[in-house]
């Protein structure tokens, strides 16, 4: 602990500060400058009264104290062990949420006039907007520990304080809140602040432990002996092995920081490969295995998995580990465990590699294109050219010319220099038609035509040029259908069906969560988002008639609503349309679908429809701060009906 400057001097250069803007250089630290310069831009002043905002109602503090409930269950315990050890130092312990709001005090408080121990109270709040330069305030505006010392407090009547505080960082390197002790002046202990951060520690890797459901949990430290310790890093894993959270100890072991996680695999830091890990988790619990990162430092390191809640991993792990390239490839990373889907992928990777066209069946929006994409990317054409064409979408009299291409001059408009066409432009590669079923009759001829003879004549002459591609289809409707009403050419069928195979509809699909947490990871990779269990359980059951194209854009918009220290998404931050469509739905009592899989279910089972719309209100309610013409707003129903809700 650096040696506190004399008052005289802090109060000297505080004035400086204030009548001059800067202090004197030299005389005190660059953090301390910064939190004084930060505490005169809110207004306030060293000498004299505080602000009337300063303590949150009863009201606001049930809520802060609801949002943090986890967070205050696992640090009492912690923060009466850390009381032990200042008893009788006329001292207290703080915990504060991420916005200095103080949610629990322990301690001997006897030291406290009335006036400061209203100030150190629940509720009151330790944000330098408030109080200016404190500890609480001050790591949380510079997300650091922080020592505050006497005469260093902004405001002069905290000069009889001296603090030691530091940040609570969730596994995915949010702020959750500070933890901090502060006694008098007088008692001030050189190694408070490292008790402090011991505590914060401790804290920390509880929470990491209780947030790795149905995660893969990784242990890992120098030492064998270190794992179980406060020293021990901890990283989990997502099901397909990206760095999801981190403790401290792990970010600074892996050379990583938080911006990494979500954004990192695991094999890019370490020498090891997911299935072998799963592999020997299964075949031995929490054996100690010895693992090398890619700078060569030797670790070693225990798999935790939870086997009742992941059992996309734990349970097929064995298959996991005995089909291992189907793990690997991109269709792999689009399945997020429905079984249709997957066997709709597993049927397109042994045709992969043979000259075998695929039709894809399924309605608008379900992901027929990015399914394609996958199986080209999966195949041996990988590093060959993907063309995909929407029939749908070229006027009829464009489609010849923009398929087989065009020698110069063929027709009116016709570019100078010709068109190769896009099928040529498809050669090593992969053609993607999409809404084959919208092709005019006399292009299905041509196309025939190109796929028997696997060779393309421009319009307006010229020479045949031959083309070498995969072929995959796209359709919303049924093509052997429209073939029997005349409106598909069987011969064209018969050629293009090699595999069909159909993609469910979102509202069908039994892995609704899995998929969310994907689409979440894949629109916002930096963050690790999720959906409150009831609005999931909502979203789940909705009928969704634009499927994924749907689902992802309704997440999109979610997103860009939250706040950016928001990882949550409520039904607050849901466009009204499609809010309006859920509390429809929940007020006509359509049946939930059972989409959501097996843990959120069991957790929901007694989850009605009525308890679902409790939440929704319950939600609003909160979102808006008991507002209730905002909370009607918010859930698309009048002040009147949500009243009667409420009194229900
Ligand atoms: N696995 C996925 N993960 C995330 N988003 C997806 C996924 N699959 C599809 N989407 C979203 O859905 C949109 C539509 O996907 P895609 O174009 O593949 O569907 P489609 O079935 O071919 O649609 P259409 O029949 O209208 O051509 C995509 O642009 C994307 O936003």
């Amino acid at each position: 602990m650096p040696t506190p400057l004399p008052a005289l001097t802090l109060r000297q250069a505080r004035l400086h500060l204030q009548e001059y803007g800067h202090c004197p250089s030299g005389t005190i630290n660059e953090r301390l400058l910064r939190s004084w310069q930060r505490s005169l831009a809110a207004g306030l002043q060293p000498v004299g009264g505080l602000r009337q905002t300063e303590h949150a109602s009863a009201d606001e503090l049930r809520h802060v104290l609801e949002r943090n409930h986890e967070l205050l269950s696992y640090s009492r315990p912690v923060m009466e062990y850390l009381f032990e050890s200042v008893r009788d130092s006329k001292s207290v312990v703080v915990l504060a949420d991420n916005r200095g709001t103080l949610m629990h005090t322990l301690g001997d408080a006897g030291f406290l006039n009335k006036a400061e121990r209203v100030a150190l109270a629940s509720g009151a709040s330790w944000h330098e907007d408030h109080r200016g330069t404190n500890a609480i305030g001050t790591a949380l505006a510079e997300t650091s520990e922080v020592e505050i010392h006497g005469a260093e407090h902004f405001l002069e009547h905290n000069g009889f304080l001296t603090c030691a505080a530091a940040p609570i960082m969730s596994a995915d390197g949010s702020l959750m809140g500070i933890l901090d002790i502060s006694g008098d002046r007088h008692s001030g202990h050189p190694h408070t602040l490292n008790l402090v951060s011991m505590a914060v520690r401790m804290i920390e890797n509880r929470l990491i432990v209780a947030s790795s459901k149905r995660r893969i949990r990784l242990h890992f430290h120098a030492h064998p002996e270190g794992i179980g310790t406060i020293a021990e890093a901890i990283v989990t894993l997502s099901e397909d092995g990206w760095i999801v959270g981190a403790n401290r100890a792990a970010l600074a072991l892996l050379h990583l920081g938080a911006h990494d996680l979500g954004a990192v695999q695991i094999t890019s830091v370490l020498n090891l490969r997911l299935e072998h890990l799963l592999h020997q988790h299964s075949a031995r619990t929490h054996q100690t295995i010895t693992v090398h990162s890619h700078d060569g430092t030797r670790l070693a390191m225990q798999v935790h998995l939870d086997h009742s809640v992941l059992p996309a991993v734990s349970s097929t792990s064995s298959t996991a580990v005995s089909t291992p390239p189907a793990a690997e490839d991109a269709l792999s990373l689009l399945d997020s465990g429905d079984l249709r889907w997957r066997s709709a992928a597993e049927k397109t990777r042994r045709i992969l590699d043979k000259p075998i066209p695929l039709i894809i069946q399924g309605e608008s929006g379900v992901g027929k294109e990015f399914f394609a994409k996958a199986a080209h990317d999966s195949g041996p054409r990988r590093n060959g050219p993907f063309v995909a064409i929407n029939c749908a979408a070229i006027p009829e009299n464009l489609i010849e010319a923009e398929l087989f291409g065009y020698q110069a001059g063929a027709f009116t408009g016709a570019r100078r220099e010709g068109n190769p066409g896009r099928l040529r432009e498809a050669n090593g590669g992969t053609l993607f038609l999409d809404e084959i079923g919208d092709m005019p009759l006399t292009m299905q001829s041509r196309l025939l035509r190109v796929l028997q003879e696997r060779s393309v004549t421009p319009l307006g002459g010229g020479k045949t040029v031959a083309v070498d591609f995969a072929l995959i289809c796209a359709t919303h409707c049924k093509l052997r259908e429209q073939a029997e009403q005349g409106k598909f050419r069987y011969d064209l069928y018969y050629r293009i069906n090699g595999l069909t195979v159909q993609l469910p509809a979102l509202r069908e699909r039994s892995d609704f969560q899995a998929l969310t947490t994907q689409i979440l990871r894949s629109l916002s990779p930096q963050r690790e988002l999720h959906l409150t269990p009831g609005l999931l359980a909502q979203l789940a059951a909705h009928p969704w008639p634009g499927n994924l194209r749907q689902y992802s854009s309704v997440l999109r918009t979610a997103i860009a609503m939250l706040d950016p220290h928001q990882t949550g998404i409520e039904l607050a931050h849901l466009s009204d349309d499609i809010v309006e469509d859920l509390m429809t739905a929940a007020a006509s009592g359509k049946p939930i679908n059972n989409a959501v899989s097996h843990p959120l279910s069991m957790e929901q089972g007694a989850q009605n429809l009525e308890q679902i719309s409790r939440n929704a209100i319950q939600q609003a309610l909160t979102a808006s701060r008991g507002n209730i013409s905002l909370a009607a707003r918010k859930l698309g129903i009048s002040r009147q009906t949500l009243y009667r809700k409420i009194n229900n």
